[in-house]
This record gives C-alpha cells, structure tokens and sequence, in this order.
C-alpha cells in the first residue's frame, strides 16, 4: 500500500514540477516573443535611415502596392439584402434555398451574391461554418440557368473530402435545375472520371493535382470556355505547396470573360498572390477580420505535461462521453496510434488521414457523419471546409504550426450558428505556438479545469492501452514490410503531415 502511495505522491510532485517548468517555459516564450519585437523594431528604424534613393524605392513600391489595393474595390458600394425573394434568382434556385431551409442570407451571403450577380470578381472573407459555399455556388447557378453549356464553372478545393462536399451543395441547390456536376480528385480512377468528364458536366469540383492530370490527359476535355473560376480555401490553394500546379492551371485556363471568386475564413494579403488568379477588380466582401472565429465557439487549453497527453485525453473523452468529437494530430501515425488506443479504451473512433486509400477516407468520413462513430482522429487533411453539422467538440492533441490551420480546425465546430468547444492540450514544446495563436485571435485561451486527481488514475491503464497499440502498429507495419506493400517512401513519409492533396 505504501508503495502505491509513494508512486501517487512521485507521479504528483513530478506533475506539480512539470507545471512549474511549463510555466517558466511560457515565460521564457514571452521574453523570446519580446526579444523577437524588439529586434524587429530595432531593423525597421535603421531602415528608415537608409539613403535617399532607397526610400524613394520603397515609396514607389509602397504607391505600386496602394495601386494593386486600389483593384479591390470595398464592398460597401454594393447593397445587401435580407431574403432570397429580394433577388433576381431563377425560381428553380429560388425554391432549391426554401427546401434547403435557408430562410435568410448569412452575413457573408448578403453582402457578396448581390455584387456577384452583378458580374463581379469577390474575395470573400467570413469564418468557418458562415455559409461561403452557398455564397459563390448560388450566383453560379442563376448564371448557368441563362447560359447552358458544358464545363461552366470550375470550382478548387485544397483536399477531396472539401471537393465532394461542394458538389454536394451544388447538387442540392441545383437539384430543380438539371445541373450536371462531377468531382475530379486524387484517389479515384481517372477513367471512370475520363467518362464522367466526357458527359460534359456544368460544374467541375477538384483539386489542383487531378484536374492538371486531365487537362494534360484527357482527350476532349478542355476548359478554354470557362465562365467562372472560384478558389474555395482560397489562401491554402494559393500557398507554396499548390503553388506549381495552381499556376499551370491558372496559364491553361481563359481570363477572358472569366470571373473568379476567392474564399476563405482566412486570406492572404499579400496582393501578388492574388493577381496570380488573375482577379479583374474584386470586390471585397470581409464579415470577419483575418482571423476571427465565430462568437458561438468556446475554446479553452490545457497545459499538459508531455508524458500525459494520452492521458489527458482520455480524461477529457470520459468526461465528454457521447458528443460528437474530432481530435486532430500533426501526424498520421499519431492519428492512426490515437484512433486505436480510443478502441481499445472503447471510445468509438476511426482514422481519416493522407496514408488511408481514397475508399477508406470516405469510408471514416461516412461513417463519423453517419454517427456510427463518434470519434473522428484526423490530420488537417480534414482541417479546412468540412460541414458536418453534429460536431460538439474539436480537441487538438498536437497544436497545430501554424494559426491558420488551428482557426480552421476548430471551425469544424460551432457551425452555422450553433455552439461548439474547443480544447488545446498544450505540452511544454507547444507553448510558443500556443502564445502565436493567442496574438492572432487576440485574446487569451481560458484554461480547461480538469481533475488532475482523477487524470492521475487513469495514467497506468492509458500507457498500457497505448503500449498495444504501438505493438499492433508495429506489427503491421512488419507485415506490410513483408508484403512489400509499404514502399520505404511511404514507411519513411508515416511520420509525415499530409501533404497537399492531389
Ligand atoms: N443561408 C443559410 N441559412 C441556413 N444555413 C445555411 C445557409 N447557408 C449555408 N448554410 C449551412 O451552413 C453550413 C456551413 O456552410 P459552409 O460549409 O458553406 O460554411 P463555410 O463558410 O464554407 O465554412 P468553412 O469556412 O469551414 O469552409 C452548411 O451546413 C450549410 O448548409
């Protein structure tokens, strides 16, 4: 007995000295950020003492930089509106919006189908679950009434989940109106797709990579009469990782009577980026600020010391047994080794990440949708876009690198004005991340109050779980090795994040 009392009174000291060290690390990450301030003050003043002629270089750059703004025009100009009815829709679309309960417009929809209808380029900026999809799919749709032709729109998605879900909303809204759609993504066979694509479909949802593939491939197809270009996830699509394809695609596809559409929950400011997708005057539509979350979401952290994450989150899922939960990890192989100790601990779960075949993504993602999982563990392959109505709660294990992704993870939640949690387990290697997101939303994150007693009685039974499921991992892995199935680049890439999709 006394043995197992000095165990809990060595677990708890060693706890109480971890918290302390994370707090000195946190001062540390405060002192560091200050430092960082500091020195960029410092370069931008001897910066402005440079010579003349430098200064009239970063004058006529800033002037050129003040021009390119001027191209997005402010939104203000344009009215807004309060029902659906106001607008000069088809009725087919019309009724679509009634069936689909959409009674009155989100924020972002007022204020950017108006100038849209007008035939305007809009970069549209709201939060995660504000309605953005119905926002650019609606006035696509009207136009496609009065101009039937074939590959109308095309519409790029950062990931296929996003892409397939898109199509969704277009089938839906264009369920009275005989719209064809097709998704081209990664993952599926290209001559079923080849096929889908010569039945000449109005609206094509994709993702860079795949639809370069049939551009490039595809006999018949082709995308020189292209009406409308919309970058959903907008500042993902334009980042160095889909850079390359993206500006392949931009040099194939017509600017000529083409309008595009750029929208996300958090843009790019960098104005080069923009004129990449070659935009003709923008109107800016912005409902929210860069990185703004919805007032409905309450997101909370946790300091955790390292050797107790696992632990902490089976606290966490015993105490919110039964709500619908996404748990996101910077790895796959986290997501997989998480995804079978919640199993094991029978709390429900399954995977969805890049290593998984496109069937097994879809699988997971029908399954947590279907509610017949109530844990998804997932990389931010699911990060961006998806709508799933029934999440309570997103708990990020791993914090994510950079602040974009966490807004977009904790968007997954707290959608279309409902209410939603967010819980960050912050180890002491986190802290500094944690600090960056806080500076970006602009506020502090409340600590989650837990019962550090209970976690205390959970630890033992979590570390012996999760030594299982490291084993049946690495038992896997063995076989796969075996079979020659697990080519060393992807063995090598299983620590990896998921990469851009194609
Ligand atoms: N006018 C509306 N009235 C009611 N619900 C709406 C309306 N417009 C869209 N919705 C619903 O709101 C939910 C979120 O929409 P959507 O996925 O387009 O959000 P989003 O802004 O694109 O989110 P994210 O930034 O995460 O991609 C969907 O379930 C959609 O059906």
């Amino acid at each position: 007995m006394s043995g197992k009392v000095d165990k809990k009174k060595a677990a708890v000291a060693k706890h109480t000295e971890l918290t302390s060290l994370a707090a000195k690390i946190k001062a540390k990450a405060l002192e560091n950020q200050q430092k960082l301030k500091e020195q960029e003050a410092a370069a931008e003043s001897s910066n402005s003492d440079s010579n003349s002629d430098s200064e009239s270089n970063s004058r006529e750059r800033k002037k050129k930089l003040n021009s390119k703004e001027a191209d997005v025009e402010d939104e203000t100009e344009h009215e807004t509106f309060e029902s659906f009815s106001e607008l000069d829709l088809v009725p087919e679309l019309l009724q679509a919006c009634k069936n689909l309960n959409y009674t009155k417009p989100t924020p972002i929809q007022s204020r950017s189908i108006p100038p849209a209808l007008k035939g305007n380029d809009i970069i549209g900026l709201a939060q995660t679950g504000s309605g953005k999809t119905a926002a650019f799919a609606i006035p696509i749709l009207n136009s496609l009434w009065h101009d039937q032709q074939p590959y109308y729109a095309c519409i790029l998605a950062p990931t296929r989940e996003l892409a397939q879900q898109i199509k969704e909303t277009f089938d839906s809204l264009g369920s009275l109106m005989g719209v064809r759609s097709t998704c081209i993504v990664g993952g599926m066979n290209m001559m079923d797709q080849a096929r889908d694509l010569m039945r000449k479909p109005h609206i094509i949802i994709a993702t860079p990579g795949r639809l370069m593939d049939h551009l490039e491939n595809t006999k018949g197809f082709s995308l020189r009469k292209l009406k409308y270009l919309v970058m959903d996830e907008a500042d993902r699509l334009l980042d160095m990782e889909f850079g390359p394809v993206l500006d392949r695609i931009l040099k194939i596809l017509p600017t000529q009577g083409r309008t595009t559409y750029l929208f996300s929950a958090t843009m790019t400011s960098k104005i080069d980026k923009l004129q990449r997708a070659s935009l003709t005057n923008p109107v800016k539509c912005a409902v929210s600020n860069k990185y703004q979350t919805v007032d409905t979401l309450v997101q909370t952290l946790i300091v955790v010391p390292g050797g107790l994450k696992d632990t902490y989150l089976v606290y966490l899922l015993n105490e919110f047994i039964g709500k619908t939960t996404i748990i996101f990890t910077r790895t796959k192989a986290n997501a997989e080794r998480i995804s079978g100790l919640c199993n094991l601990l029978e709390f429900n779960a399954t995977a969805l990440h890049g290593d998984l075949n496109q069937n097994q993504r879809t699988g997971a993602l029908d399954l947590f949708k279907a509610g017949r999982k109530s844990i998804l563990v997932a990389t931010d392959v699911a990060a961006r876009g998806l709508d799933i109505p029934s999440v309570d709660i997103v708990i990020n294990y791993d914090i994510p690198v950079d602040s974009k992704s966490y807004i977009h993870r904790v968007g997954r939640t707290a959608r279309a004005g409902r209410s939603g949690k967010s819980i960050s387990l912050v180890s002491q290697y986190d802290l500094e991340l944690i600090l960056r997101i806080e500076e970006v939303l602009g506020k502090k994150l409340p600590k989650e109050s837990v019962d550090k007693e209970m976690i205390l009685h959970f630890r033992d039974s979590v570390d012996k779980a999760n030594g299982e499921v490291i084993m049946e991992m690495n038992r896997r892995n063995k076989e796969k090795q075996l079979r020659g199935k697990g080519r060393r680049g992807r063995m090598m890439s299983r620590e990896n994040m998921d990469r851009g999709e194609r």
